[in-house]
């Protein structure tokens, strides 16, 4: 193994690297030392509130000699693995790839020390050693990271994400995926025995090499009734049905004509938009024998204590929040699939789909229960575990979108200035339950850059591939059988040189509404307009993606990517049209309350660090 003196490594991550080692080795120091009062992060991120702590007085001058001593020994320990990665690492050019497989930057006696020094970052700080890792010379690149019963691929670099998008048809996702149906969802061993053993793919054929029978094809049973509901012959009612539910829900809020101080505008939105696309799958049937949404919303908060596996009389609200969603799926279901003798009217002429839900998702039901070894409790975890992948990302990414309309109101009077005027409240409702005013929304270039850019700033998810029967060729980068692929929407969203900045003037740091309009008559994706223009519809500027395959990726990509992604577009324009339409907001959060938390790094869409506060009334 060659090995080389790396250069020129990214100052950007070296840096981030630093800062945050010195935090962990702060707190670490603050924990084990006899400290009062100071302030420091909770979990390590840059990102994260600050809570009031115990710290030290200035004149305990020996403790504080002894705290700083800690602090530089934890620092060297922790920093030790990353410094020796730091100054050792494999020379690579284009013409010389290595293959990922034999890339051991350290190999022999230090390896399994690094990958314990690895999991710690992981699981303290995942934001920090994946762009440690990733970013070389200023570029996203494929790298390896030995966990400590793992070995994971980070595959960043926009013709490595393509690669891997186009070879996802024999994969699957599973170690992540059992991880959350075990821990968060509840779900009974069983079925997930079902779901380790199912090697098939989710492809409409099985893995020539996989036995499994047909009716155990977990993974293409799910996958495929994803895609068959959320992008079928049911979308247009699906979509129909959110706008009628949404707009309900926003006209029953208490809100007049004179302005009214609410505590948090994420819980707005979110309540709002989680509430009728949870009506648009399962009806209303589910929501109004239940307080299904407020326990979700909930339950949204609960998964980190479910990931740190807290047994139930800590963490006892948490799981009766769980054990209530539950219940309240078998209960749905079991009216759903005719058990107990309660049978919905099915026959089309007759079926309430408003009160009853997707048609489709009722008929999964029955090829789910096919299974062996399926039950009732199986399927409301199955249940469970949908109703989060489709609420969780898309309620926090709605309320960015909204508080950056609002906050700015140039951007405000450009946005109203795309979209219908209304007379009242019905007349929204109205407008917006047309198919083809829908259709003109979700086609503008200025509303879609400005979704499009709310998803690459605030989308941190992390997409999971694991080949089950073959190694696979990444360009010259080869990943062996059946070990972990990961790839960070987030890495691939903040660095690269793919991006439109204005010429450095727009930071990918920051939102900037503009990023994806481009000249109608340009061939260069780069030439955007000028910050401060002020769109019209005559304005000659066009939405474009053009050039930013593999690099704008908050839903993943190829045959696996999240089946529910035009469902989200739509969502998500056709509510920040309905805010936009019906209220002016005046958001009195300051910029600190705003920064996005890490908490759920890889998780989906960022939640902001606390509450936004703002006043709201009624335009119409
Ligand atoms: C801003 C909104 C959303 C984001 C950022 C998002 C992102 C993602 C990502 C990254 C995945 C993993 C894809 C992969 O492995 O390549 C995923 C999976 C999934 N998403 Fe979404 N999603 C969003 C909204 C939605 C909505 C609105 C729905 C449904 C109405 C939905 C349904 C699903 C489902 C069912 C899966 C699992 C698919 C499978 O494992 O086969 N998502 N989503």
């Amino acid at each position: 193994m060659r090995i080389t003196i790396r250069d020129k490594c990214s100052t950007n991550a070296s840096s981030l690297f630093i800062q945050s080692t010195y935090r962990i080795s702060r707190h670490f120091a603050m924990l084990f030392s006899n400290s009062t009062f100071a302030t420091f992060p909770l979990d390590f991120g840059f990102d994260r509130p600050t809570v009031r702590m115990l710290s030290q007085p200035q004149h305990h001058s020996n403790e504080h000699m002894n705290h700083r001593a800690l602090s530089v020994l934890v620092f060297c320990i922790l920093a030790f693995p990353m410094a020796f990665k730091f100054t050792f690492t494999r020379e690579h050019t284009p013409n010389d790839r290595p293959l990922l497989d034999s890339s051991i930057y350290i190999s022999g006696f230090f390896r399994p020390i690094v990958s314990i020094f690895n999991t710690v970052y992981f699981v303290l700080s995942p934001k920090t050693i994946l762009l440690y890792c990733t970013i070389a010379h200023g570029k996203p690149t494929p790298s390896r990271m030995d966990l400590v019963n793992e070995t994971v691929h980070l595959v960043q670099g926009k013709e490595y994400i393509n690669r891997l998008w186009r070879h996802s048809f024999g994969s699957r996702a599973l170690s992540l995926h059992v991880y959350l149906f075990k821990h968060w969802f509840a779900m009974p061993q069983k079925i997930i025995d079902k779901y380790l053993a199912d090697d098939s793919g989710s492809g409409p054929k099985p893995h020539p090499l996989s036995s499994v029978e047909t009716q155990n094809r977990t993974d293409r049973l799910s996958h495929s009734v994803f895609k068959d509901v959320l992008s079928g012959s049911d979308t247009a009612s699906l979509c129909q049905r959110y706008v009628l539910r949404l707009c309900k829900a926003l006209d029953q809020s208490d809100i007049s004509m004179s302005w009214t101080s609410q505590p948090d505008l994420v819980d707005f939105v979110r309540g709002a938009l989680t509430l009728a696309n949870t009506e648009a799958l399962w009806g209303t049937h589910l929501t109004e024998t239940s307080d299904f949404c407020g326990d979700l919303t909930e339950f949204f908060q609960d998964t980190r204590k479910y990931t740190y596996q807290l047994p139930r009389w800590l963490i006892p609200k948490a799981f009766a929040r769980r054990d209530r969603l539950l219940s309240d799926l078998h209960r749905w279901q079991s009216f759903a699939t005719g058990v107990d003798g309660h049978v919905a009217p099915w026959e089309d002429s007759k079926y309430n789909d408003g009160k009853w839900g997707s048609k489709r998702l009722r008929k999964w039901q029955a090829d789910f229960l096919e299974m062996d070894d399926a039950d009732a409790a199986g399927l409301a975890s199955v249940h469970l575990t949908f109703a989060w992948a489709v609420n969780v990302s898309l309620g926090p990414a709605a309320f960015w979108a909204v508080q950056e309309i609002f906050r700015d109101p140039t951007l405000l009077e450009r946005v109203r200035s795309r979209l219908p005027r209304a007379q009242s409240a019905a007349d929204v409702t109205s407008l917006l339950s047309q198919a083809q005013t829908r259709e003109e929304i979700c086609a503008d270039p200025l509303l879609q850059s400005i979704y499009t850019e709310i998803l690459r700033l605030r989308v941190c998810a992390f997409v999971v591939r694991r080949f089950p029967h073959d190694s696979v060729d990444l360009h010259g980068w080869r990943v062996p059988r059946d070990q972990i692929c990961l790839v960070s929407t987030h890495i691939a969203h903040m660095h690269g040189d793919e991006w439109n900045t204005d010429g450095g003037k727009e930071p990918l740091n920051r939102f900037w509404a503009n990023r994806f309009l481009v000249l109608k008559t340009d061939t260069d994706t780069k030439l955007a307009p000028p910050a401060t223009s002020k769109l019209c519809p005559e304005d000659p500027w066009k939405f474009s993606l053009r050039g930013l395959e593999g690099v704008w990726i908050p839903f993943g990509g190829g045959p696996r990517a999240c089946p529910g992604r035009h469902l989200a577009k739509h969502h998500m324009l056709v509510t920040m049209a309905a805010m936009v339409m019906l209220f002016d907001i005046d958001i009195a959060a300051s910029d600190r309350p705003l920064r996005a938390s890490h908490a759920n790094h890889g998780l989906g869409t960022l939640l902001p660090v606390g509450k936004v506060p703002f006043s709201i009334r009624r335009r119409v």
